[in-house]
């Protein structure tokens, strides 16, 4: 990225309202996320995360409120936006008849042109992304014999075999064991450190908390954005969540109790 490009955030919303059947989902958000920076969306159940990032996604049809990397969501082709933003849905459901390394493969789609077979450097940046989540044992298993936690990390590994900027993660740590969310956020780090930008939506505060910084939402709007590690921020979170939890520094980290 060069001086100039680091300074157009990676997603711009601009009042942006949902309707999913009678539901508000998003009341007018607006929202600025940086470039090259792990973004955490939190907030209860219900709140608007999946649907903000189904509509960055372009997922949900509202395209004209939508700003990715400079350029406007809207008019923008289906090839650009997959190469750009790669998308890890909650609770993905997956055709059981298919190998993990073909699936993994399907990351590599937007950059093909129609028909081609994968190329050498296809190859290699799947194999890449499979051992990122340590992976690349089950390559030749199918991925219904796979458990809940094992699948996930390999969608992770579809989304980066994309190599897209923008990363899209929706509750990525779903179904993973402690040493396997401390990995992924590892990983998520060490993209961010690559320039790419992640926008997760996560339920697990204290991993939030690792974050670049925080974005808050409440029935559909955006109540808070800051630095994780700023106080502001914590105090903003344990408001939303009706100051059943509370956030104590341990360390140079926090842990989140119930209070
Ligand atoms: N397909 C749908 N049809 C109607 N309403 C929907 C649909 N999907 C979601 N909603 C509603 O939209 C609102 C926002 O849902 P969303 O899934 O974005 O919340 P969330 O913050 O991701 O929640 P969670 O933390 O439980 O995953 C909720 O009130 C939900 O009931």
């Amino acid at each position: 990225m060069s001086a100039l490009s680091d300074q157009i955030p990676a997603i711009v919303v601009r009042e942006l309202s949902v309707k999913l059947g009678e539901t508000e989902a998003l009341k007018q958000v607006s929202l600025t996320i940086p470039r090259g920076q792990w973004t955490a969306l939190i907030g209860p159940n219900g709140a608007g995360k999946s649907t903000l990032l189904r509509a960055i996604a372009g997922l949900t049809g509202q395209r004209s409120a939508i700003d990715l990397l400079g350029q406007p969501l809207v008019g923008m082709t289906g090839r650009l936006l997959a190469r750009q933003v790669a998308w890890l849905g909650q609770n993905e459901q997956i055709s059981s008849d298919i190998s993990v390394y073909d699936l993994v493969m399907l990351g590599r789609l937007p950059h093909h042109s129609w028909l081609s077979s994968p190329s050498a450097p296809d190859h290699q940046i799947v194999e890449q992304a499979l051992n990122s989540v340590r992976a690349d044992q089950w390559r030749d298993r199918m991925i219904s014999e796979l458990s809940g936690g094992e699948q996930q990390r390999v969608l992770l590994a579809r989304a980066l075999a994309v190599e897209a900027e923008i990363l899209l993660l929706d509750e990525p740590l779903n179904h993973l064991d402690p040493p396997q969310q401390a990995d992924c956020l590892k990983l998520i780090k060490n993209l961010t450190k690559h320039g790419c930008t992640v926008l997760t939506a996560l339920h697990e505060i204290s991993m939030a908390l690792y974050a670049h910084q925080i974005v808050i939402m409440d029935q559909g709007r955006v109540l808070f954005q800051g630095a994780a590690h700023d106080s502001q921020t914590h105090r903003a979170i344990e408001n939303v969540f009706d100051d059943k939890i509370k956030i104590y520094p341990l360390m140079d980290r926090w842990v989140i109790l119930p209070s």
